[in-house]
């Protein structure tokens, strides 16, 4: 059974459109990275699949259409830079809204419990008791990812987890989502600008308003795809082709 099958999805924000006519099968545990430009939709896709944008077409998660979905099959991961860390919360509390679904006003000792082991899966044990406003980016991210996991998703969605992060916490990312992949069977979807990152995944899906490119690294990631989704071959963030740097 595929875990996600999109058939014809656009989304339009006013005149704009955002996505246009995009249909991709994903089977049940693959890893799948999205690349593109700026501007090209990814986020609005994620969005889309977590039913957080209207859109037209279809898309059916784990064989049921997205509306009868179970919400505990999602795990997201948003992009840190729209959140505000002025509010005064414990990273712990971030982790068990996870669980919850609200803001947890008093953690009772079993989600308190749940929400420490999350944080000690990614290696953030240390950081429960850190207000929000003191962490850095990365840490920030890691806090993120514990709270996706803590309901242990089947089908996590991820928007640009690594930024902020530096190259050790990057390996470390990876390494966190590759054995909860393995003990899981999850399947995960990530944006990335990075890719090197791209490289390692299942499935790369190549996007730029429409699917450009969606398949195994070496053949979405061709220089043909990229010139099509960029069109240039960037340097800026070290661009591998076929495996080699171009
Ligand atoms: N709520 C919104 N209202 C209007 N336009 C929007 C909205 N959200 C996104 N857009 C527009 O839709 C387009 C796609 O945005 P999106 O954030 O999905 O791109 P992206 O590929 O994730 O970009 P980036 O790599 O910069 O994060 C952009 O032109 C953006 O300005």
């Amino acid at each position: 059974m595929a875990a996600l099958e999109v058939r014809n999805l656009s989304v339009r924000f006013g005149e704009f459109p955002a996505l246009e006519g995009v249909s991709l099968a994903v089977p049940e545990g693959a890893f799948v990275a999205i690349v593109g430009p700026n501007g090209a939709g990814k986020s609005t896709l994620l969005k889309a699949l977590l039913g957080l944008v209207p859109f037209l077409g279809e898309v059916r998660v784990f064989g049921r259409p997205l509306g009868e979905a179970d919400p505990r099959w999602f795990g997201y991961v948003p992009q840190i830079k729209t959140f505000d860390r002025s509010f005064p919360a414990l990273a712990l509390e971030l982790v068990a809204t996870g669980l919850l679904g609200r803001w947890p006003f008093r953690l009772s000792p079993g989600a308190r419990e749940e929400a420490l082991r999350a944080l000690a899966r990614v290696g953030a044990e240390g950081l429960a008791h850190r207000p929000l406003g003191r962490l850095s980016g990365g840490q920030l991210q890691r806090v993120y990812l514990a709270r996706a996991l803590i309901r242990r998703p089947r089908l996590l969605l991820l928007d640009e987890p690594a930024t902020g992060v530096d190259r050790v916490g990057e390996v470390d990312l990876y390494r966190y989502l590759e054995a909860y992949q393995r003990e899981s069977g999850a399947t995960v979807l990530m944006i990335t600008h990075d890719w090197e990152a791209a490289h390692h995944a299942t499935h790369v899906l190549v996007l730029n308003r429409k699917v450009v490119g969606f398949g195994p690294p070496e053949r979405a990631l061709s220089e043909e795809c990229l010139r099509q989704a960029y069109g240039h071959l960037g340097h800026a963030h070290g661009l591998f082709v076929g495996g080699e740097r171009a």
